[in-house]
């Protein structure tokens, strides 16, 4: 199992004033599963992706991801916890300004220890489109580009597990439909898991599996066709 959680919260805001935005989650998502994360906006999309991906700690219940312990694990835990198996993709690109692409790249595999990060960096960037592009700087970079770059970065190296927070949020239609397909392609190669938040009915029937989100809880769970036809083509 990829990720496995039960009766998951997370209460944020003030001792006085505590706001609970995870209600109790129950979830297995399998090694290799797409799963789209739709729901109303404010219903706790993007806190459960935190909390599933290490970057926010839950307040109770319990949670395995990638074999891991996550209640069991401090920021510091989570972040070792995070390295090299977690990919994250958010709406905003996030990438580091003062850096170039192969800089932005390159980092996370250094931190993770590998020795060739630039030299892995350049080839992850070719990859992606952007072999003619790796001196650039964000700023110098389009949206698409940008959320390029994102991707090769989270991707880079070979994540387990790829969390993605409305990728194409930011993009117009056409230049987030190249960049789902992007997604899909890399995850396709390494066979990671993927969870994908989105708006995007169409995009949610190309997962595998469809989460619905209401006011901090799973309101429902179903499988798509995409494993049928899978199963079937085989
Ligand atoms: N630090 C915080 N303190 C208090 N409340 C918060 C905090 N962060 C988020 N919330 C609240 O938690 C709820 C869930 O937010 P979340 O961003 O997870 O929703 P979402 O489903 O991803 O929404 P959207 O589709 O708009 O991104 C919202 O009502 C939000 O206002």
């Amino acid at each position: 199992m990829a990720i496995s959680a039960r009766g998951l919260t997370l209460t944020l805001g003030s001792a006085e004033a505590p706001v609970e935005i995870l209600k109790g989650i129950d979830l297995d998502i399998e090694k290799g599963e797409v799963v789209a994360l739709l729901g109303p906006s404010g219903s706790g999309k993007s806190s459960l992706m935190a909390v599933l991906s290490g970057l926010e700690r839950s307040s109770g219940g319990s949670l395995t991801v990638a074999g891991q312990d996550f209640t069991s694990l401090n920021e510091d835990g989570l972040a070792a916890a995070r390295r090299g198996r977690i990919g994250i993709v958010l709406q905003a690109f996030h990438l580091l300004p003062t850096m170039t692409a192969t800089e932005n790249v390159a980092t996370p595999m250094e931190l993770a220890g590998a020795k060739d990060a630039s030299l892995r960096a350049e080839a992850e960037l070719t990859a992606v489109g952007l072999g003619h592009r790796t001196g650039h700087y964000p700023t110098q970079l389009s949206g698409g580009e940008q959320q390029r770059v994102a991707i090769a970065r989270a991707t880079a190296p070979r994540p387990t597990l790829i969390f993605a927070d409305e990728p194409t949020g930011n993009l117009d239609a056409s230049t987030g439909e190249e960049i789902v397909e992007l997604l899909f392609n890399r995850r396709a190669e390494t066979g990671a898991t993927l969870l994908i938040i989105t708006h995007d009915a169409l995009l949610a029937e190309k997962c595998e599996r469809v989460l619905t989100m209401a006011d901090g809880v799973i309101a429902s769970d179903r499988k798509t066709g995409v494993n049928a036809q899978a199963e079937a083509a085989e």
